[in-house]
Parts: C-alpha cells; structure tokens; sequence
C-alpha cells in the first residue's frame, strides 16, 4: 500500500494478518530507504514493526494512549499516524521530530526522549482516567534498556501497589544502545527461554500433582524439570511478585501472538505486563546482526553494503580523545576507573573496557547510581572518571550536589555533548551545565579550546585532587591541532589571551572561539582591536584578569554555546557586580530563554543568533565611536 496515503491507524482494523505481513514488509523498506538518506534510529525502528502495528490495529489512538520510552523507536507510530510523507524531513530543521511531539500529532500525548520516564507519565494518566471515571487504555511502550533506568523502578513499584488498569508492554530486544547488562536482563533472559509462562505454570502444576504417583527413574527427571521450571518461572514470578500480570515471552514479530496476548490483556483487569521479545534492526542484514550497537542511531548510509556516509571531519572525535586520554592515564595510575550509564559506544570506552575490563563499568541507565557510584569510589581514593552526557547529566543533578560537591570529592566527570547536539533536539541539547554546576561549592568546570588543550585539561583533572571537577566537550570533533607528546597540568582558574586588543575584549571559551577570532579579524580591518580571551575555566573564573580588563573600562562580550540564564555571563556580570565595576559595558551572546528544537548545529546557531556576523554588530555597538580629532582651522 501507499505508505503516504495513510492518515491514521483506523485502515488497520479491516486488514487480515496477511496483509498486515505485507504492510511490514513495505515498512521496512520504507524505513531502510528514507533512514539511509537522513539518518535516524534504524535499528530501534526495525525491531517494533510488528509491535507497533499489532498495537494500533488492537486499540484505538488516540483515545487509546500510546507512551512510548525513549521515543526513538516511534518511527512506525509516526507512519501509521499519517506523518511518512514527512520523513524526508526526519530530525532537520523545523522537519518531522525524532521523538514524539504532541503539537505534530494528536496520537502523541506524551513526549520523550530521555530513557525510563513512560511508566510514570503513564501511571499520571491512569490515576486521571479513574478519577475523571473515562474508560481509555494506557499502554506505556518500555524497552529492556529503559527498564534498567531508576524512574522506571520507582513506577514498577507504585503501579504494582495502586492495582489500577494499565498494560505496559516491554519489548526485549536483549540491547540498549549497546548489549543490554544488569541483573534484571538477566531475568529477562531466562524468561526469554522459558517458553511461555502461564502455559509453564500450568504444567508444573499438573507435574506437582502427579509426581507422587511415579516412582524411581522418572520421579528425579521430573524433579529435575520441576526444578529447571521452578528457576525459570522465578522471573515470571518477579513481575507477578511487583503485582503484575505477566504475559510472555511473546513473539514480537509473529501476528497471531502479538493479537492473542494483547487481546488478553485488554480484557485483564489491574497492571499486565506483556513481555514481547523483538530483534532489533530485524529485516536489515547490517542492522540485524549489530552485536555492539553501531546501528542505534546512525547517519546516513550506503543500503546496499551499509558502509556509512561519514562527514568530513578534520580532529579526533571529542570523546574519544578524552577517554583515549583516561586510558593513557590509567595505564600509569591504577585508581583510575571509567563509569558510563549506557552509553560506552557513544563515550568511546571500548578501548578503555578492552584494556582494563576490571575498571570499566557500565550500570545501565542510571544516571544517578552512576554519579553516586563514582563518588564512593572516591571515597576509597579511587579516581573516577565519570562520562556522562550533558542532557542525561540533568538526570544526577542531586547525586552531584549532595554526594559529590558537598563531600568534596575527587570525581571527574568527563560532560561529553555539551552544546547544541542538532538532530536530537530539544531534549538532548546539551545546554544547561554550566547553569546547573557552575553555582554549586566545591566545583571546577572548564572547557578546552581545541583537542590538544582537551587532553591537557583531562590531565589536569586526574592530577587534581581538591575535589570535582568537569570537563565540557562537544558533540562531534576537534579542529585538527597538532598534538604535544607530554601532557601538561594547566593551573587552574587560569584563562589565556588568544589574541591581543585594547577596544573590546571577547571572554568565550571551547565551541565559540573560532567565531569570536573571526570577528575581531574582521573588525581589525575596520580599524577595531579586538582581545580574544579563551575562558577555558568557567568555574572558578579568572580573577586576575577580570580585574586587569575591567580598570582598562573598555566594552566586555561574552559569548557562550550554553543557556544565558545563569550561565558564563551571568557570572561574569556578578564578579562585575560584586567588584563595584559599574563603567564597565558587559553584553552577553548565549541560548536564550526557550528550548532548541532539531536540526542542524549551524542552522540552530544561526537561528538564535550565535553567528560571527552578530559578534560583529554586537561589538561595534559597545565601542565608542572614536573622538573625530577637530583640526584647528
Ligand atoms: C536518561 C537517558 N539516558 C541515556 C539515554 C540514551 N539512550 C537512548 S536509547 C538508549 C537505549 C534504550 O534501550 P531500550 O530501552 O532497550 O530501547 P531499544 O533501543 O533497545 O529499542 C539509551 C541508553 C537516554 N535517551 N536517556
Ligand atoms: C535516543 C538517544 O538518546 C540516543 O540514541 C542518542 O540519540 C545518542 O546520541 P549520540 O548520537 O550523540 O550518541
Ligand atoms: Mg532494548
């Protein structure tokens, strides 16, 4: 059928089964094409085909409310709600949302894209649908890598005690970005080879009764399977024991069992929980066998080999050059332990991991475990090195504060995809770190200019031992520098003058230097001199040289690829402030005060003003004109 035709999810209730394998098939095609030309979450997707259409042919969306966890793989939800003839469009600006987003459709009612947040939204909308006494079913849309993510946990716990009707169904695909770990996978596994548990408990039922009857040979064998099924079922009895009623393990990709389990659950009242075992990337050969999770989020790539059409990149990946930097050091300093909450791909630790397994730790998504995990690791003198996204940093704030900053502990935590991200979003944006970290006691944040200061500053943090201290850095790469040999310590809360001036001075730092450098080349042709100010220490600033450039009273701009509300500026506005320099002129460049939706990270730039252009206009604004010498007639 014609993918752009459908304008909602009603064409599905006339549909037999084989068509519905049909209109798979014909997904997936979609999928793999569009996705190659833009990019997106091809793996996720592939895996919930089935699920998602088997979910929309069973209930009725937009009554019936979808939530889906993460929200990544909520292309197909998009397509079977009328939105495939935007895919070209997928995560550019103002184009189709990679998550999503209520004011593009009335199917999505609740927006995502950090991990674990579905139960809890969905568990709102149950406690209103009751007492609004309307009759909708909420089905949160969790997978086996959201469900290690605290939020969802404290959910588990709260639906299960309430009783209320919701159907959660988990869809196992036994990975997060990366190969799924914990505890709870495990559980997940021996459910995955089970078979199916209430059939199981029936016949271990029916086995129980009859064993007495049998005597000898046969009684231990079916000892023995009594059991190997009482161990099995003991993870069928975890959600049974949380108040659930499990159904699973379920066929994800298989029709008759997605419609057989759904429909029951429809009729079930109370919390189900169906457990439905999908493949991730399944119908692409490339994204279906991905053992390490190349193929979660991808750019675009070649259909045919699934070789990756790479941008041109100039300097190493930031991550890499960081954590490459931590695995240089820790060969040296055996303290050093890198953590990650999931994200050891996009944190490049693999290498770290492969060098020295016993030091590296991934613990799911959980941010805030991470964070306090890395903290009493300091406590016993270790020397964490926590990688952590900026957004996901958000999810930690307090294990920062409480455990880390106000115990003064020795953490370093490594802040990767600070700054705009693009394609991700509002939610990812990597933007208000510096707001929320710079205020809190005991805390060094500072940034680097180029991928050879970078290592610099991550040898001057594992050297540091006076209490945390982060690193910022960017999504993507650095500007290709030549590279010193020996590391260096670089002390701290010292800035450096990139480039001299005595009409204005430029105070930025990491992402903005170059913009603020071509600016005050431009503006030298006009016979403007232009300081340039590499601010690699947001925190503690630079005193000194505050003091020096504010008794010179010429015109200070900052600029910032971060929130301006509490940001780099506003603390170069108290120091102001507080030092009574009031001649002094201060003008603050920044994110202002909304979200920054999807797409590209120098149209977004552009778009709230953050151009070379704007520095330009801004500091010839700030300048006095010169006094026209009047020649004596
Ligand atoms: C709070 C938070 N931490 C980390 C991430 C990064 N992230 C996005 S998807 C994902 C894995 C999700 O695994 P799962 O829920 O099993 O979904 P799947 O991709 O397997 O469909 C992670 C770690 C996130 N979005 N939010
Ligand atoms: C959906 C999600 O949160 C991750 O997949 C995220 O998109 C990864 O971001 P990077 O591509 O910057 O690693
Ligand atoms: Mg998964």
């Amino acid at each position: 059928m014609d993918l752009l035709s459908i304008k909602d999810p009603s064409f599905l209730k006339k549909l037999s089964n084989n068509d519905l394998e049909k209109l798979s098939a014909e997904i997936r095609q979609f999928l793999i094409e569009k996705l190659s030309e833009t990019g997106g979450h091809i793996g996720p997707n592939l895996g919930v085909v089935e699920l998602t259409v088997a979910l929309h042919k069973v209930f009725d969306s937009p009554k019936d409310k979808f939530i889906w966890d993460v929200g990544h793989q909520s292309y197909v939800h998009k397509i079977l709600t009328g939105r495939a003839n935007e895919f070209d469009t997928l995560r550019q600006y103002k184009g189709l949302c990679g998550f999503p987003k209520r004011n593009e459709s009335e199917h999505d009612v609740w927006e995502t894209g950090h991990s674990s947040t579905s139960l809890s939204a969905a568990m709102g909308m149950v406690i209103a649908r009751d007492l609004k006494k309307t009759n909708e079913h909420v089905i949160p849309v969790i997978g086996d890598g959201a469900l290690t993510g605290g939020m969802a946990l404290e959910a588990l716990n709260h639906i299960g005690h309430e009783q209320k009707d919701i159907i959660v169904v988990l869809n196992d695909n036994e990975m997060s970005i990366a190969p799924n770990v914990g505890a709870l996978h495990n559980v997940l596994g021996r459910l995955r080879t089970a078979g199916k548990y209430q059939w199981v408990k029936d016949e271990l039922e029916y086995l129980l009764k009859k064993i007495p009857a049998v005597g000898g040979k046969l009684a231990s064998t079916a000892e023995r399977v009594k059991d190997s099924l009482k161990y099995m079922l003991v993870s069928g009895v975890f959600f049974e024991e949380l108040g659930f009623t499990y159904l699973g393990p379920i066929d994800g990709h298989n029709y008759e069992d997605l419609f057989e389990n759904l429909q029951y659950a429809k009729k079930t009242s109370g919390p189900v929980l169906l457990h439905v075992i999908t493949k991730k990337g399944k119908g692409y050969k490339p994204a279906e066998t991905d053992t390490i999770g190349t193929w979660h989020g991808t750019g675009p790539y070649k259909i045919e080999t699934g070789d990756f059409l790479k941008p041109k990149v100039v300097g190493p990946a930031w991550s890499k050059l960081v954590s490459d930097t931590v695995l240089k050091l820790a060969r040296e300093d055996e303290r050093i332990v890198a953590v990650t909450p999931a994200m050891p791909v996009g944190s490049k630790l693999e290498a770290f991991a492969e060098e020295f397994p016993d030091r590296m730790f991934d613990v799911g998504i959980a941010e805030q475990h991470a964070t306090t995990m890395a903290a009493g690791l300091a406590t016993q003198n270790m020397k964490p090195f926590l990688a952590i996204y900026s957004t996901f940093l958000q999810r930690a704030y307090d294990q920062v504060v409480h455990d880390i900053c106000r115990q003064n502990l020795n953490v370093f935590i490594g802040i990767d995809r600070s700054g705009l991200v693009g394609a991700d979003g509002e939610t990812h944006q990597g933007v208000f770190d510096i707001a929320f970290l710079r205020h809190l006691p005991n805390m060094v944040l500072m940034m680097a200019k180029d991928e050879n200061e970078g290592q610099h500053l991550v040898n001057t943090a594992l050297k540091y031992n006076d209490g945390p201290i982060a690193l910022r850095y960017a999504r993507g790469n650095g500007i290709g520098v030549k590279m010193d040999e020996e590391l260096k310590e670089i002390p701290i809360g010292t800035w450096e003058v990139l480039r001299e001036g005595r009409d204005a001075v430029i105070l930025t730092f990491g992402t903005t230097i170059e913009m603020a450098i071509e600016a005050a080349e431009n503006l030298a042709k006009q016979g403007k001199s232009i300081r340039v100010v590499n601010a690699r220490f947001i925190k503690p600033l630079d005193e000194n040289m505050l003091h020096e450039i504010f008794t010179e009273h010429i015109p200070v701009l900052t600029i910032e690829e971060a929130v301006l509300q509490g940001g780099f500026g506003s603390a170069v506005l108290e120091f102001a402030q507080e030092n009574n320099y009031y001649q002094t002129k201060i003008s603050r460049i920044g994110i202002p005060d909304r979200f920054i939706e999807h797409g590209s990270v120098s149209k977004l730039l552009e778009e709230i003003g953050m151009t070379t252009e704007n520095v330009i206009t801004q500091l010839k604004a700030m300048i006095p004109e010169k006094e026209k010498k009047v020649l004596r007639s």
